[in-house]
């Protein structure tokens, strides 16, 4: 819709102002352009300042460009501002430390967070170069630091970046030391973010420490350990670490952990922001995963894996014993594995998911007599599951995310997930056995739990919450020919729709990374008279029937 002339007004004197205030020449000369252009630009330009970004699922996140609600120099000036000025308020001591990804933009991002927080009097520790968000998160424990900033935008497009913000031991508390912020931190110090002045007044101090390179050795020598210290290790690995910036730490961890070091995808194996050979950088994207599954077929690997581009998330992809082809494991699969896996090796304590993803978790657990719970989406909350009374000793969430060692890393870890994984298939290896034998071994004892993702990516993002609210007027009463049984909305607290039958379960949320909506899926199938295959054979075509009901529904 073209904007009125009044609203248009109101506009223009918005980006003036935002513009007169921007400290680089680079967006202002951008700002410039698309003021020039109205009215024609005016909904480009009503984007642009349609509010400033929020902490998201996994922090502020969104399109590098000028203006208020993109990434760029002012919001991060801004953002800086806030979070050190918060710190201060709330009393925390001590360094921030600051870490980045191989994004455009994202060193000098990561400069001028070092360059406000140092300005306020509060050191700044930078690390050394672009490095796994695990390794910030890692920091941020290690170094008692008061709070943590990893500038990325994970598996987004390249032409998004973002802000991960951390909190040390002393504003986090004993389960969120490491972890990244919550309510009502992340609230806080949006209000602080919002209260910066001028930015031409935002004093700006040196660039900070650049750390060395014992951080990432007491890292990788850290993740190393988490895995048994005398297992089989015989494994042929495949990897890609997508573009991002995840091989040289897990090369480093895997053969520290006494595995060979892995084939690596040589055209994804550098970290490069414009991601040439992928058209999205995310392991969950059909096609992202294809030259590390050519690779792996080339080579004979035994197991493939990919990191996300900031190595916080772990793709494995095995052999299918029937096809013979390549097939990516879904993340509930993945996280079924380390689970069983850990709790194989007696790790006792709690193991927790989100609502999202498949209900094989809690059933282990149940059987297993092992202390379980479920969270909203994102890591954020995962590491904090439960109510005190059993230490996290393992999480994971669909969306690839995995945390096998919460004090070595309060957020998901792609690099310990990855070893982990290799420690369990060179195990069974050794046993002439794979981890497809071992998720067959759990469907026989807990039935075939499939899962899947719908989602869709929209450019307006009026239409996801349109969909959200047909959902919501014209709940499906019946999913696959059964009566839905419960429709819960967890409005106001978050906007989730979840619906249940006797075998079904749907629960639909727009994304907080990116502009999706997602519903995701999972059917129930009992395993008769111990025939795995059929089992898995009717769950894939009653989860592909669930997939177009639901697709019917939101309408999208
Ligand atoms: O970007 P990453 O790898 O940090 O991953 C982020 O996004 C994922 C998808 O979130 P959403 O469904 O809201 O888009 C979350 O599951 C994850 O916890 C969060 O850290
Ligand atoms: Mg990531």
């Amino acid at each position: 819709m073209a904007a009125e002339p009044t609203d248009l007004d109101d506009l223009r004197a918005r980006a003036q102002r935002w513009l007169d205030d921007d400290p680089d020449p680079a967006s202002r000369d951008e700002l410039r352009a698309v003021l020039d252009r109205l009215p024609d630009s005016a909904p480009d330009l009503a984007d642009r300042f349609a509010g400033p970004l929020t902490f998201g699922t996994a922090g502020l996140r969104g399109p590098l460009r000028a203006g208020p609600n993109g990434m760029n120099l002012a919001v991060v000036t801004q953002a800086a501002a806030g979070l050190v000025g918060w710190l201060a308020a709330e009393g925390a001591t001590g360094p921030l430390v600051i870490g980045y990804d191989a994004r455009r933009g994202s060193k000098e991002f990561a400069e001028r967070t070092a360059e406000v927080a140092t300005g306020a009097g509060r050191p700044a520790l930078l690390l050394p170069r672009p490095l796994p968000t695990p390794v910030l998160a890692y920091a941020v424990r290690h170094l008692d630091a008061a709070a943590g900033v990893m500038v990325t935008a994970s598996h987004n497009p390249p032409e998004d970046n973002g802000y991960k913000v951390y909190l040390g031991a002393q504003l986090g508390g004993a389960t969120g030391a490491g972890a990244q912020i919550v309510p009502p931190a992340d609230r806080g110090i949006e209000a602080a973010i919002r209260a910066v002045g001028p930015l031409a007044e935002v004093p700006l101090g040196p660039a900070g420490q650049v750390l060395g390179d014992d951080l990432t050795v007491a890292y990788v020598r850290q993740a190393a350990e988490v895995i048994g210290p005398d297992g089989p290790r015989r494994l042929k690995v495949a990897y890609t670490p997508l573009h991002g910036v995840g091989a040289a730490v897990l090369t480093a961890a895997f053969t520290r952990a006494g595995f060979g070091v892995p084939g690596v995808v040589p055209d994804q194996a550098e970290p490069d922001g414009t991601f040439p050979t992928v058209s999205f950088p995310n392991p969950e994207e059909p096609g992202a995963v294809d030259r590390l599954v050519a690779l792996a077929e080339s080579t004979g690997a035994d197991l493939a894996i990919a990191n996300d581009p900031d190595a916080d998330r772990c793709a494995v992809a095995v052999r299918d014993p029937g096809t013979g082809a390549w097939r990516m494991l879904r993340g509930d699969e993945v996280g079924a594995l380390l689970a069983d896996h850990l709790m194989r090796r007696g790790v006792r304590g709690l193991y927790a998911t989100t609502i999202v993803s498949s209900s094989l978790l809690r059933a282990m657990c149940a059987a297993r007599d092992l202390p379980y719970d479920e969270t909203l989406t994102g890591f954020k909350w995962i590491v904090r599951a439960g109510d005190g009374t059993d230490p996290l000793v393992f999480g994971y969430e669909e969306a690839l995310g995995y945390c096998v060692a919460p004090d070595h890393v309060r957020d998901k870890d792609g690099i310990t997930a990855a070893l982990t994984v290799a420690e369990l298939a060179a195990g069974l290896k050794a046993e002439g056995r794979t981890l497809t034998d071992r998720l067959d071994e759990l469907a026989a004892e807990f039935g075939v739990h499939h899962t899947d993702q719908y989602a869709v990516r929209v450019t307006d993002l009026g239409l996801i919450a349109d969909a959200m609210a047909r959902i919501r007027a014209a709940t499906p009463t019946a999913l696959l020919g059964a009566p839905v049984t419960s429709a819960q909305d967890l409005l106001p607290g978050a906007d989730v729709v979840i619906l249940r039958t006797a075998t079904a379960r749907v629960v639909i949320r727009p994304s907080g990374t990116e502009p999706k909506l997602k519903a995701y899926l999972e059917v129930v199938e009992p395993v008769v008279d111990g025939d795995v295959a059929a089992a898995r054979g009717r769950a894939v075509t009653s989860v592909a029937a669930l997939r177009a009901e639901v697709a019917t529904a939101l309408a999208l």
